[in-house]
């Protein structure tokens, strides 16, 4: 059986590295090129000692991966995929975006949020927005695929069904989350220096984080009306692991159990999503390094509130392998496949 030749651009950062490692153990791909413009020439393995002896692919350029990839994914800061884009889908290429290029439908938002353009407004119409357990049949066989971030992905799949079913009220949702430092990438910053940021716990960004309007987006498809949130992200000091914990006034009459009898349903059969029993909170480390989303549901009666914790791996369910998710889905290869990935179990 041919193996799908899957290029990585951004290999070196956190995300790209991430999608190697899953690429290396999928059963129906391969690592065909990887790129870097800080590392062109060195292997894998001299960047991430991790893999010596695994991975001893050399960084090229771009134009490498273009040239011997049939997929590909892009993990670049935000605005340097669009014309990486546009170049694959006219060479015929599978396209990913791990950025934000193509996440937002608004040019409006993104010039607000992002301060850029959409440079080619067809191809913005083209891509899909890859969450598959909320917008599967989107996603088959296309070949332009937004990847939601981590934020992104956690909040919308803890709220999703109690909202589609009308269990909890549109107005006054709030979304307090916590994410592990690897969501700032690799770069050093001052805010990820060990002596700043051990020990700490603050939230940053808040109510004004470039994340929100995605989200929106995104509960607003479910709701089917327009749906604005708070959201509040804070920086814990973890590598890896997004903890969403998402505030909503009970609609009129809503319980607990007929808001699980929801989540039930609506999540029948997803591989990646676990329905934690009563009684448990969902915890980042239960998840980490695997592409599960685990949700624990629970209801505040004396204020009316619902509440529901989500958590995920930032660099797997949040990132490559939800990527990975999209491919196969596109490619119409089991969804699973490469990502039945068993956490530690402590
Ligand atoms: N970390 C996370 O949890 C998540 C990240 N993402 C998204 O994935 C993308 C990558 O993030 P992450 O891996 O964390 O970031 P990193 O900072 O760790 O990596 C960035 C990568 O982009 C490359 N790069 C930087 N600037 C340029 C440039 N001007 N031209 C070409 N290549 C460049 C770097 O390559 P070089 O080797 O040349 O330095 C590096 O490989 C971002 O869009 C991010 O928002 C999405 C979801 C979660
Ligand atoms: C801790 C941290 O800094 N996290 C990043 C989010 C990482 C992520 O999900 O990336 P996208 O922006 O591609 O969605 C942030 O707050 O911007």
């Amino acid at each position: 059986m041919n193996r799908v030749k899957v290029g990585i651009v951004g290999a070196t950062g956190y995300a790209g590295v991430e999608l190697c490692r899953l690429i290396m153990g999928h059963p129906q791909a391969e690592l065909s090129a990887i790129s870097s413009v800080s590392f062109e020439g060195k292997t894998l393995s001299e960047v991430y000692p991790a893999y010596f002896h695994m991975c001893d692919m050399i960084c090229g350029t771009q134009e490498q991966v273009l040239e011997k990839s049939e997929v590909i994914f892009a993990a670049l800061p935000h605005g340097l995929s669009q014309e990486l884009a546009a170049q694959c889908v006219k060479a015929g290429k599978a396209f990913t975006d791990l950025g934000a290029d193509f996440r937002l439908e608004s040019e409006e938002e993104y010039k607000e949020w992002y301060g850029g353009s959409f440079t080619d407004k067809a191809l913005h119409q083209e891509a899909v927005y890859g969450l598959p357990e909320l917008f599967r049949e989107r996603i088959r066989g296309k070949r332009l695929i937004a990847n939601p971030g981590c934020y992104t992905t956690a909040v919308p799949l803890a709220l999703a069904p109690a909202l589609e079913a009308g269990l909890i009220q549109p107005e006054g949702i709030i979304a307090d989350c916590k994410s592990g430092v690897t969501g700032a990438g690799r770069k050093p910053t001052q805010g990820n220096h060990y002596p700043e940021l051990n020990e700490g716990f603050t939230a940053y960004k808040v109510a004004a984080h470039r994340h929100t309007p995605e989200m929106e987006q995104t509960l607003s498809h479910i709701a089917g009306q327009k749906i604005k949130l708070t959201f509040v992200p804070h920086l814990l000091p973890i590598n890896r692991g997004i903890l969403a914990t998402c505030y909503a006034k009970l609609a009129p009459g809503a319980e607990l159990a007929a808001i699980r009898k929801a989540y039930e349903n609506r999540y029948a059969g997803e591989f990646f999503i676990r329905l934690l029993p009563d009684g448990q909170c969902a915890n980042v480390k239960n998840v980490r390094c695997t592409n599960f989303c685990d949700i624990s549901l629970f209801a505040d009666s004396r204020t009316g509130t619902f509440i529901a914790v989500s958590a995920i791996d930032n660099m797997v369910k949040g990132a490559a392998g939800q990527a990975i998710q999209n491919m196969n889905l596109a490619l119409g290869i089991d969804e699973t496949a490469g990502l039945k990935l068993v956490p530690p179990a402590f």
